[in-house]
């Protein structure tokens, strides 16, 4: 089919509609482009398609920088412009609060300001995944391919930091050779690597079965360089694989970041932002946001290994961190102990259930993709907070949150500000300012 391209999902896709009225969701395309699609997939109410010929390419087309890019999935917006990807995340954000969060195009368009852009939009990231297939005997380790379709080889990296690129062509070659001897069972590879601290950080994620500890860390070593290889142990089902325990192979069992003036220690399990200058971006939007003063009492939940618990307690009187996951919350009593900070307390439990009881002047939060679960929403709504900091990486749960503190009555959106540490994707990270109602 002939499809005139008109905007890009909040997903990997662009979009269309058919003659027929139905939305169609095409993989390959650029807003503007004209192209031919073949179908992929019918529904009642929409088609996936993939482009097969671009007719007519839209002035916001570009060559992608990364030869991989049309079979890779971890760039799927790479063909388009970069000034065009930042404008399409802004409009998915507008689009998400509008109907999702129910607060009308003409409120979403005024509360969302223009996509932040920290730093270039390649060679941003502090971290990259690795997948494992075996094919035909073989350990492939490579990128996820576009459309979930196995691993794509590559030799490098391009969204990883220049200097470190070369890593992944060091570990997939070192893994694929130790494969060949042992039986090494390992699922995926996260690797780490810092400009600013030079630390690097391979770490095996693997079910708990035998495996050849000695060998992998020489042979990673000798071809890394890294300064920490660990296994991450995992278990249960694919879907809920729960954490089975972290072994160091060899180095320091961690991997360190700076983030402003703050050295940040990360077990591999732990979250951590992995583009370094756009988490910089978010403190400092965070900061704007809540303007701690030395009397302020401030709450951080979902604090990880402490993105903004450490900045708020240098400003601050008093931080309540909370954070669920057992490694982070041990990265996190670290990085405070380290940095001489003994004005938080770093909690360890469901931010609901944890929720402090003492309140707070000023609040961030940063939850995971599934954005806050309801009781959090609440109990916010009863404190006597003058500013709510509300980080989000899913302009959808943020929508829906946003409706949700609106129904509670006592918080409101004041403004929106977008940052894009994802750049080549459809990924958006958000700083919402929110305010008790006047
Ligand atoms: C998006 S990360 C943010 C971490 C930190 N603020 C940062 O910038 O590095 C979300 C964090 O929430 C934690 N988390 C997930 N569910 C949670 C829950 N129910 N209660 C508390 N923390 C939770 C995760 O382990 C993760 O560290």
């Amino acid at each position: 089919m002939r499809l005139k391209i008109e905007s890009m999902a909040y997903g990997p896709d662009a979009v269309a509609h058919a003659d027929d009225g139905r939305a169609v969701f095409v993989t390959g395309a650029v807003p503007g482009d004209v192209v031919e699609a073949e179908v992929v997939r019918e529904e009642k109410r929409l088609v996936k398609a993939r482009v097969t010929a671009v007719l007519e390419p839209s002035p916001d087309r570009v060559e992608p920088r990364c030869p991989w890019a049309s079979v890779c999935g971890g760039c799927p917006w790479a063909a388009m412009d970069y000034a065009a990807q930042l404008a399409a995340k802004r409009d998915n954000v507008v689009q998400s609060l509008s109907r999702i969060g129910h607060l009308g195009a003409e409120r979403a368009e005024a509360l969302v300001a223009p996509v932040l852009a920290p730093g270039a939009s390649w060679g941003y990231r502090n971290k990259v995944e690795l997948a494992v297939e075996r094919r035909r005997g073989r350990a492939v380790v490579g990128m996820h391919a576009q459309g979930d379709s196995g691993v794509v080889k590559v030799d490098r990296c391009l969204l990883l930091d220049a200097d470190h690129e070369g890593l992944v062509k060091a570990v997939s070659g070192s893994l694929s050779y130790l494969a060949n001897s042992h039986n090494l069972n390992v699922e995926r590879v996260g690797i780490r690597a810092s400009r600013r601290t030079g630390d690097v950080e391979v770490a095996l994620w693997t079910e708990p079965s035998p495996f050849p500890r000695a060998q992998a860390a020489k042979i990673l070593g000798d071809a890394t360089g890294a300064s920490s290889i660990v296994r991450v142990m995992t278990k249960g089902p694919l879907k809920a694989r729960k954490l089975a325990g972290t072994e160091r192979l060899d180095g320091n069992g961690w991997w360190q970041e700076r983030i402003l003036d703050e050295t940040m220690r990360v077990s591999a399990p732990s979250f951590f932002q992995v583009n370094t200058l756009g988490a910089e971006q978010l403190v400092q939007l965070v900061l704007e946001a809540l303007e701690p003063g030395a009397d302020d009492a401030a709450m951080d939940l979902y604090s990880g290994a402490g993105t903004f618990t450490l900045p708020l307690a240098r400003r601050a009187s008093w931080v309540d961190a909370v954070e669920s996951y057992g490694p982070a919350v041990g990265n996190l009593r670290h990085n405070l102990e380290r940095a001489g900070i003994d004005n938080a307390d770093a909690v360890g439990g469901d931010a609901g259930r944890e929720f402090p009881d003492e309140g707070a002047d000023i609040v961030v939060v940063d939850p995971p993709r599934a954005g806050l679960a309801p009781d959090v929403v609440e109990k916010l709504s009863t404190l006597d907070a003058r500013a709510i900091a509300y980080v989000s990486c899913d302009p959808a749960t943020l929508a829906r949150d946003l409706d949700r503190f609106e129904e509670a009555g006592r918080f409101s959106p004041v403004w929106v500000k977008p940052v894009d540490l994802f750049a080549q994707t459809f990924h958006v990270e958000c700083v919402t300012l929110l305010r008790p109602r006047s």
